[in-house]
């Protein structure tokens, strides 16, 4: 009998009408450049304009092309894991988590245990579970929250279990869950919901004093690590195995074995780059190797805890499966944030990218490995290339016992030394890619190139999720280090069409390059929402006018282009102002962070500038938070981006009034035909329509999250000179 497969794999519908409708927008972008090319005007007025016209929209056609890659044919991926139970019964292969911390500031420490905690429950035999907590802080607060849940987990584990609860973070638990009906059940509900918040205000309290109890400091050897005074930056290695699964007293209050638990700050010296999060990863991979030794990693941020406690399960189904398995290196999950507004007022739910372009990627040979909510391979991770005849030993890690804490915490701890990669293939061959602000992205791609697939899977009941950006400058600056990680990595040698060129399929370059190319958009969108405006008050048509038949491929491609991406985000579970404003978003990142990101990367290139990563903040301030919820966006302090975004959008206010006024009321040789500068107008409409929130907090808020008037006035001044600066 033919054995059942662990997971099923199905086509989206309706990709007959898409792909129509692909083509009859594709011949309408043909018309539309044709028409560009044989119209250019004499020399004069509007011929360098009309050529940069041209040229910005060759580039909109090729990425539009670019971005089809993903849409053309995307799958579904169903995994079964009543199959695998079935199957395997719970002789299921080891799994190490990693958990990545940076700064109790911005990252705090009673977040990241909620997270961790959801991790170490999962419906999974917890003797086969490792959770590792890197903390690139360095900090006793982290610690001691480490070491309050080593002892809360011993009642959270058996209550997920006996209820079987989800999700199986405690703070998104309590914060969703109503009480329950049953008098014994409401009475374990409280008592748990009483412990663990008695936890965090202590968590917490400690965090605001910056200093654990000297009481407390004594009941856990691990506290004198920091008895030296150390600072983030500089400080020797700590790793400290909190709970050692291995150990027959290490178990929960029903008696059952508790998932091991590991704290470590790798070593930090000024003298000696840290790498970021590939250096926390590439660190956790060592030490783990000595501990656990699992055959399968999983990776999250911390702060995206698990939602579906069934995850490690789904994931396996792809790994332990006949026919595909031996060929899969990683099987991600989609980053879902639960503190988006409903209409998504900055632009950051990823739902698109998540139901669209990552099922798209993995009929091509996988999504990206976007560093969260992503099991790997050891052996992958580490560097190995595909070969037909490899075969995973499941049964890693299972035999390791320890001989003796002390020493293996000894041992671990010259593995997370900053020397120990001197002169070694880690960052480069073995572990994750360092250089890259998005090191996730460049070492899966790697991975891709080694023959390796990877698999996509969307679950209904999300796997994991986080928190997002919840104002403007943190979305910018997000995106300004993903276009500029992404972009860097297209003009490297591991540029997907060059590196991937005979490795990988051609449409999964493009999928690539949709995100490599983010950061140059941003020229032609910056030409394009001043150029024509700009030429409407100045008289000079740039497009055909309303009689002309040239003018039905313009119209045509971009409302149809326009509808089906309304249509697309709708049917992803966006709200329709939703998706309106995410194209005011997407205009706003174009033109400051990827452009920022373009500048950046090409400073890198020539060696002028060194890369960064600065950790997005999960908290933010009560008034802003207000703000956030009502949907209004937020700006309050000067910077140099607040000035662009208020330039473009001044200065298509004067000019859309210049031009109607030239157009309505100017008489004689002043008066300007509307059916001549049609779409100009519109186009210029348009964008004063999706800038009014702009002029709002430019002219008519009061709020601490107004534009700054020292930003307003920039921009008037900017305008003046765009208006005054003679352009041929
Ligand atoms: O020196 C560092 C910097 C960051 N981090 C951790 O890296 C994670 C991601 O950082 P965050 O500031 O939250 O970045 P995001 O933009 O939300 O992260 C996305 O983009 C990153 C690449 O830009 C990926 O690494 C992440 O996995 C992905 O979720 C967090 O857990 C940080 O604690 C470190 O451990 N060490
Ligand atoms: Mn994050």
């Amino acid at each position: 009998m033919e054995r059942q497969r662990l997971f099923a794999t199905e086509k989206h519908g309706g990709r007959a009408l898409y792909r129509l409708h692909a083509v009859t927008v594709f011949l309408g972008i043909c018309l539309l450049l044709g028409y560009r090319a044989t119209h250019v005007p004499a020399a004069g007025p509007g011929r360098a304009a009309w050529l940069g016209m041209l040229a910005a929209e060759l580039w909109f056609a090729f990425y539009w092309v670019i971005t089809q890659s993903v849409r053309w044919c995307p799958i579904r991926r169903r995994a079964f894991v009543d199959r695998l139970a079935a199957r395997f019964g719970d002789r299921l292969p080891c799994v190490d988590i990693f958990v990545c911390t940076a700064d109790p500031q911005s990252e705090p420490p009673s977040l990241v245990m909620a997270t961790v905690l959801s991790l170490m429950a999962y419906n999974y035999p917890p003797e086969k579970l490792s959770v590792y907590l890197s903390d690139d802080g360095g900090s006793i607060l982290t610690f001691y929250a480490m070491w309050e849940i080593s002892a809360f987990a011993k009642h959270w584990l058996p209550f997920c279990r006996r209820y079987n609860i989800e999700p199986r973070s405690p703070a998104a638990y309590f914060a969703a869950s109503d009480k329950p009906h049953d008098p014994h059940a409401l009475q374990e509900w409280s008592s748990v919901k009483d412990l663990y918040e008695e936890m965090t205000e202590r968590i917490d309290s400690a965090a605001r004093s910056g200093k654990v109890p000297e009481e407390i400091k004594v009941q856990h050897k691990g506290f004198s690590e920091w008895n030296t005074g150390i600072t983030s930056k500089d400080h020797h290695p700590i790793v400290q195995i909190l709970i050692d699964g291995k150990n027959s007293n290490a178990v929960d209050n029903e008696g059952n074995v508790l998932p091991t638990l590991v704290y470590m700050a790798r070593e930090k010296r000024p003298q000696y780059h840290h790498n970021f999060k590939a250096g926390a990863m590439n660190a956790l991979i060592r030490v783990s190797s000595v501990i656990s030794n699992s055959p399968i990693i999983m990776n999250v941020d911390c702060d995206m805890y698990s939602n579906n406690s069934d995850s490690i399960r789904d994931a396996m189904c792809f790994f332990l499966d006949e026919e595909m398995g031996h060929k899969i290196a990683f099987v991600q999950y989609p980053q879902n944030y639960n503190n988006m507004t409903k209409n998504n007022i900055y632009g950051n739910s990823l739902n698109v990218i998540n139901e669209v372009e990552l099922s798209g990627l993995d009929t091509w040979g996988g999504p990206l490995y976007i560093g969260t909510g992503c099991f790997h391979r050891r052996e992958t991770l580490c560097g190995r290339r595909f070969t037909k005849d490899y075969k995973e030993d499941w049964d890693r890690g299972i035999k390791t016992e320890h001989s003796c804490i002390e020493k293996t915490e000894e041992k671990a701890k010259s593995l997370a030394t900053c020397t120990y990669e001197h002169n070694t293939q880690w960052g480069d061959e073995m572990g994750l890619k360092y250089g890259c602000p998005v090191e996730d992205v460049i070492t899966g791609l790697a991975i891709h190139c080694r023959g390796w697939e990877s698999v996509y899977s969307n679950l209904p009941r999300a796997g994991f999720i986080g928190v997002g950006p919840t104002t403007l400058a943190q979305t910018i600056l997000q995106h300004k280090r993903w276009s500029e990680g992404n972009f860097s990595i297209f003009l490297s040698k591991f540029c997907p069409f060059l590196y991937g060129h005979g490795k990988t399929k051609l449409p999964h370059q493009m999928g690539y390059s949709i995100y490599g190319l983010w950061a140059p958009n941003s020229l032609p969108t910056l030409y394009y929402v001043v150029i024509p405006s700009l030429f409407l008050l100045k008289g000079i048509p740039l497009f055909p006018e309303v009689m002309s038949p040239w003018i039905t491929p313009f119209i045509y491609v971009s409302v149809v282009k326009n509808i089906y991406s309304a249509y697309e985000a709708l049917s992803c579970g966006e709200t329709l102002r939703g998706w309106w404003n995410a194209q005011r978003m997407w205009m706003v990142k174009r033109i400051t962070s990827y452009l920022y990101g373009v500048i950046d990367t090409i400073r890198k290139v020539l060696g002028l500038s060194n890369m960064g990563f600065v950790v997005s903040p999960k908290v933010s301030d009560e008034d802003e938070s207000k703000r956030y919820e009502q949907e209004i966006m937020e700006f309050g302090t000067p910077s140099s981006e607040y000035v662009i975004i208020a330039t473009i959008a001044l200065l298509n206010l004067v000019c859309l009034v210049g031009g109607l006024y030239q157009i309505i009321l100017a008489s004689g040789e002043n008066k300007m035909a509307l059916n001549v500068f049609f779409l100009q107008v519109i186009l210029c409409g348009v964008l004063v329509i999706i800038n009014v929130p702009i002029y709002e907090a430019m002219f008519l808020r009061k709020d601490r999250g107004r534009i700054p008037f020292s930003v307003t006035l920039a921009s008037i001044g900017f305008v003046m000179l765009a208006l005054f600066v003679p352009f041929f």
